[in-house]
């Protein structure tokens, strides 16, 4: 095994890396283990490079050992092998004993308890470490036991609408008519097809919808199906294509499982509860909870479902024309999660799409405010919610309207979903 270690530390410090730079700012000296976790192809490999070519540029690329446990070479690998990397870096350095190293363990999860052995170097070599995974749960569940305080996390999303513009080389130039022709063009597809990066460097339509075909099967067979065992491959497909195809959507499991059992299904509830869970696991799904002051209250209402990419409901989708109104919600809610981990929808007779306790912000997002009566009913909402909530201040997304209202003190400013997306 030294050998192939040895083989595989010096082929990659011999590599060229080529990459998009990411508006991610990742310590490259942090005392902490640093580990990046997200979903299948949301390019957490691509940040390691990044990081490592920020050293490169430091005259340390010597000082570098990154491992990729997905290199089928390695398959079968247990813990106990991990210390050869190890040696092999130093017979091949010996002079680097005194120096600090940097480790990069890409899809560490594929090797069982790893954990030890990470804890092991951390305690003992002078080294800075850095993980990935696709596993929220596998990749927590262990820092929060073998490596608790030891570690930082960085949940990695696909492309925000920003980095998706530059992945697409598009200038933003706020006074550029011809700039915010090109943004709104792009915001089309991005909304579409979502912000994978591979999604956003590729034109060919052919080309993307087999791509997030391959991307949801290999999540669906990777990360769930083998890591979990499941059995009941039809009913997880369904679920799937369920949540795939209405993003944004309340879902109670009770009543997912009664239709389900009326389409002739044989399930259980707490089967389905399981599946759920394994999803949110792999980073496809997320939710929200209705904003109440008791877990309790919380957990009796049901929870908003929301999509990891706008692309996964792009393959999904079979009607005629897309939901421009789910979309647009699915995409404010990625943009908010990638900055805050707790977000709510807010109801107490109308509906708040979203509200974050941290920031006190709430937000409404219509697509289509064009009719006066959906468009009082989106300030009436957001009325409602500042008055409960005691704000001052609301937030009204849309397509194309850019206004500031104020109404019995209460200010809403309403804006164009490309705008919000690029300056908050
Ligand atoms: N910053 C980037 N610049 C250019 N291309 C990128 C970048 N990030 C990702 N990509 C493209 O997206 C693909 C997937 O990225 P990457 O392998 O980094 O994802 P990952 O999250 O590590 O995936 P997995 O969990 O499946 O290993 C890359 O092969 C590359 O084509």
């Amino acid at each position: 095994m030294t050998e192939l270690f040895k083989k595989l530390i010096t082929d990659f410090q011999e590599r060229d890396l080529n990459f998009i730079e990411r508006d991610y700012n990742i310590p490259i000296n942090s005392k902490k283990i640093i580990s990046l976790i997200g979903v299948r192809r949301s390019g957490k490999t691509y940040i390691l490079y990044q990081i490592i070519s920020k050293l490169r540029k430091k005259g340390l690329n010597r000082n570098i050992i990154y491992i990729s446990f997905e290199d089928e070479r390695l398959t079968g690998l247990s813990y106990r092998n991990l210390n050869e990397i190890i040696e092999a870096y130093f017979e091949l350095f010996p002079e680097k004993r005194d120096e600090k190293i940097y480790i990069f363990f890409d899809e560490i999860q594929e090797v069982k308890h790893w954990e030890k052995f990470v804890r092991r170097i951390y305690d003992s070599l002078n080294a800075n470490i850095f993980l990935t995974g696709s596993s929220s749960k596998l990749l927590s569940k262990e820092i929060a036991t073998s490596l608790r305080g030891r570690t930082i996390t960085y949940e990695i999303f696909p492309l925000s609408f920003k980095e998706y513009l530059k992945f697409r080389d598009i200038q933003i130039n706020l006074y550029s008519s011809k700039s915010i022709s090109f943004i709104k063009k792009n915001l089309e597809n991005y909304l579409l097809q979502g912000g994978f990066p591979e999604i956003a460097l590729e034109e060919n339509e052919d080309v993307i919808v087999r791509t997030l075909r391959d991307y949801v099967d290999l999540i669906v067979y990777r990360d769930v199906i083998e890591r979990y065992g499941i059995k009941n491959l039809s009913l997880l497909k369904l679920l799937i294509k369920y949540i795939f195809s209405n993003p944004a959507t309340l879902i109670s499991i009770s009543k997912l499982y009664n239709d389900f059992k009326s389409m002739g299904y044989k399930l259980s509830k707490d089967t389905l509860f399981e599946y759920f869970e394994y999803l949110s696991d792999a980073y496809t799904l997320f939710t929200t909870s209705i904003f109440r002051s008791s877990v309790k209250e919380e957990q009796r209402n049901p929870k908003k479902v929301f999509i990891i990419d706008n692309g996964f409901n792009y393959i999904y989708n079979t009607s005629f024309s897309p939901d421009y109104s789910k979309l647009y919600e699915n995409s404010v809610f990625l943009h908010l999660r990638r900055k805050y981990p707790e977000i709510y929808y807010f109801k107490e007779k109308k509906e708040v799409d979203f509200y974050i306790p941290a920031e006190r912000l709430l937000i409404n997002v219509s697509y289509d405010i064009s009719e006066r009566k959906t468009f009082q009913r989106e300030i009436n909402s957001l009325i409602e919610g500042m008055r409960y909530l005691n704000l001052k201040k609301a937030y009204l997304v849309t397509s194309d309207r850019e206004k500031e209202i104020e109404i019995d003190g209460y200010k809403i400013y309403i804006k164009p979903l490309w705008k919000w997306l690029l300056s908050y």
